[in-house]
């Protein structure tokens, strides 16, 4: 059995996790990390702490579904204490510096980081490469829509899919991502790639990649139309990190894409 330890567990994706462990036949929850208090019930036997030491002693692996400051003192903690343990990350927003705690920290332990834990959008991912290598005069536009509660944009995935398509024409994401249209702003560039929000309602995970070209377009869908795609999808891969190398994998690492 895998002792599994969650941060963010009183969040939307982290009650998911609570329920779907207590079902699981290889893992089960061994601590939970609360910022406040947990309001749901668990097993007698699980570690309730509000202490990512404690957390981290307690369990096989750390799946992490929370804010970028709590995954930031987690990662904190595992550089800087002697309890090394696989994390599976998944909260999305991070700034440079927590980009750059989540390299530092894998060097460490092994640890899979995916802004989306769904196999549907892995493959996703892989069809934008290929369209953006292969339709290379086609501008591309990326909306992702999301339930109202949200407070990262763009989505951590709608990020990972234009840095997909970036890296497929050999460009800089950030020198031609464009976050915004408003005014006068003159025509399309040839090389920008629009990556757009909306949010509103319970919609729990939509991103479309657009290729469009004068006289075709194609639009690639991916829709989450369950919560729970990311909490399975986050244990099955934390099944697979625990015994690995430190590293920093991907999910198609897990899902042998
Ligand atoms: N990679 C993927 O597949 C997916 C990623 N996500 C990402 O996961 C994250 C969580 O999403 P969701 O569950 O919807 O969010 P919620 O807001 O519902 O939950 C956030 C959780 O993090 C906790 N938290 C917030 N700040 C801190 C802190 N400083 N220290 C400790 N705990 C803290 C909250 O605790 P409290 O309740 O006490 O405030 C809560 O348990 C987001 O970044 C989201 O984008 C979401 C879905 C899929
Ligand atoms: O906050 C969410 O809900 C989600 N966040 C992730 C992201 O930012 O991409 C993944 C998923 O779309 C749901």
């Amino acid at each position: 059995m895998i002792n599994v330890g969650i941060v963010g567990s009183t969040g939307r994706v982290g009650t998911l996790l609570i329920d779907d462990l207590k079902k699981d036949e290889e893992a089960k929850l061994a601590a939970v990390h609360v910022f406040d208090k947990l309001e749901k019930d668990v097993p007698e036997d699980v570690v309730i702490t509000n202490d990512m030491k404690t957390l981290l002693e307690s369990v096989d692996v750390v799946i992490d579904f929370s804010a970028p400051s709590a995954t930031e003192e987690l990662l904190t903690q595992v550089i800087e204490s002697d309890i090394k343990k696989p994390l599976v990350i998944a909260t999305t927003g991070f700034s440079k510096h927590q980009q750059n705690l989540l390299i530092e920290a894998s060097k460490l332990v092994p640890i899979l980081y995916s802004t989306n834990m769904s196999l549907g959008v892995a493959v996703l991912n892989k069809l934008v490469s290929l369209a953006s290598k292969t339709l290379k005069d086609f501008d591309i536009e990326i909306v992702e829509q999301h339930h109202r509660y949200k407070v990262d944009s763009p989505s951590g995935t709608a990020l990972t899919l234009a840095e997909s398509a970036a890296k497929a024409r050999d460009l800089e994401l950030d020198k031609v991502r464009v976050s915004g249209r408003d005014g006068e702003i003159g025509a399309r560039t040839k090389d920008e790639i629009g990556v757009m929000s909306l949010r509103g309602g319970d919609i729990v995970g939509r991103h479309t990649v657009g290729l469009y070209n004068d006289g075709e377009f194609i639009e690639l869908h991916h829709t989450a139309t369950a919560r729970n795609t990311f909490s399975k999808g986050a244990i099955r891969v934390a099944k697979w990190l625990v015994g690995k190398e430190p590293n920093l994998y991907s999910i198609n690492d897990a899902l042998g894409l």
